[in-house]
């Protein structure tokens, strides 16, 4: 078996009302362009998912990461997918599609992208986890928490398979530059960086020598920002992961455990509010109060040479019930906070937002204080 590339590729391509959900016309049209392309054999299999108003195209294929067909395929998609929004009038068509033709590599045009490639085990479990209404940075603290915290991950202490840690892949997205770093041995160090959630992200986590080839990434998430393609706010880089699981990495439930917390994540209304992360079924990733709060769901599938057998609705576990009801309180509870920090984000993280805009007419009023 040669290696398998999964291809997660998202873009809010139109609101169906605001910014609180997909229309299923928008996922039928990218379901018919996609069915037309397995049947040529230019992918092993696809699924079309969606969180809040962002349109998901996961595709499986052996061409590798970062191909252009592949990655043109899915442009394809987003703008026959814009076209329906805009027959629809659906709020914001076409909103994450930042520059007019495709030209080679999807990234830095506006969608988020997570890939990686790998040889399929003999029994390969991976979960897709996407999420509306926040952040990469989102994913440090469970990302973390699956391959490197032991009260999280009992694998970690009582497997041989994966006792000795896993290399991080960490991204200043500020400066463009990325370290590798070993956990355990640098943990603090990683946690100093990706503490910083706004400017340090988890790229990649990969496995050390020992079951599984140490360049085959065990977790990929988008990094993509924006604002930093359209140079101005245009809704926040809702992102995705791929995680693999289980014999030599994290167990499922390892996975998933870390969501159970409801961690406080940077997006929710405008992009400029700190609020706590909701997992949720499929159904419930529905964004309505104040935009929010921000939602992760997870579809988890085994990979049977490339094809997705699946999804499974992992959040819609009863068990994850007590977060969610947690989430609601603290949801109330920031809400009351209204336009104060830290319910509103720092001034250095609103400064691609639209309060620079309001501020700017002040400013002039502004005079020497004694
Ligand atoms: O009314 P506008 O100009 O679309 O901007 C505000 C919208 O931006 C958002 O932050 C966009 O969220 P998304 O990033 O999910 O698209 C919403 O919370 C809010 O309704
Ligand atoms: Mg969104």
């Amino acid at each position: 078996m040669t290696k398998i590339t999964i291809s997660l590729i998202k873009a809010d391509v139109g609101g169906w009302p605001g910014h609180a959900t997909v229309h299923p016309a928008l996922k039928e049209t990218a379901e018919s362009v996609l069915s037309q392309e397995k049947a040529k054999g230019e992918i092993i299999d696809f699924k079309v998912m969606s969180v809040g108003d962002d349109l998901q195209l996961m595709m499986t294929h052996q061409r590798g990461v970062d191909n252009a067909e592949i990655h043109g395929l899915a442009w394809e998609v987003m703008c026959k997918a814009t076209e329906k929004a805009k027959e629809l009038k659906l709020y914001g068509a076409g909103q994450d599609l930042l520059c007019d033709a495709f030209c080679g590599n999807i990234k830095g045009m506006g969608p988020g992208v997570a890939e990686m490639e790998f040889e399929e085990r003999a029994a390969e479990p991976v979960v897709a986890f996407m999420m509306d209404k926040t952040e990469p940075g989102a994913f440090n603290l469970p990302i973390f928490r699956i391959f490197a915290d032991p009260f999280n991950t009992a694998g970690l202490v009582i497997d041989p398979s994966i006792h000795q840690g896993f290399v991080f892949e960490v991204w200043d997205i500020m400066e463009h530059k990325k370290v590798m770093m070993d956990s355990p041995e640098e943990m603090y160090d990683i946690l100093a960086l990706i503490g910083a959630k706004s400017r340090y992200v988890i790229k990649r986590v990969y496995p050390k020598a020992g079951k599984l080839p140490e360049d085959e990434p065990a977790a990929v998430v988008s990094t993509e920002k924006l604002y930093q393609t359209a140079g101005t706010y245009v809704g926040k880089d809702d992102p995705v992961a791929l995680v693999r699981a289980q014999s030599g990495l994290p167990a499922l439930g390892e996975v998933l455990e870390p969501f159970s917390l409801g961690h406080l994540v940077s997006g929710w209304m405008r992009g400029s509010h700190n609020g706590p992360l909701m997992p949720c079924a499929f159904e419930d990733a529905v964004c309505t109060r104040f935009d929010g709060p921000p939602r992760v769901i997870a579809a988890g599938f085994q990979i049977a040479k490339g094809m997705l057998i699946g999804p499974v609705d992992l959040f819609r576990d009863p068990a994850f019930d007590l977060t969610r009801q947690r989430v609601h309180e603290i949801t109330d509870y920031m809400r009351r906070h209204g336009p104060f920090e830290p319910h509103r984000l720092p001034m250095e993280d609103m400064e691609y937002t639209t309060l620079p805009h309001v501020l700017k007419n002040l400013g002039e009023r502004f005079a020497d204080a004694d």
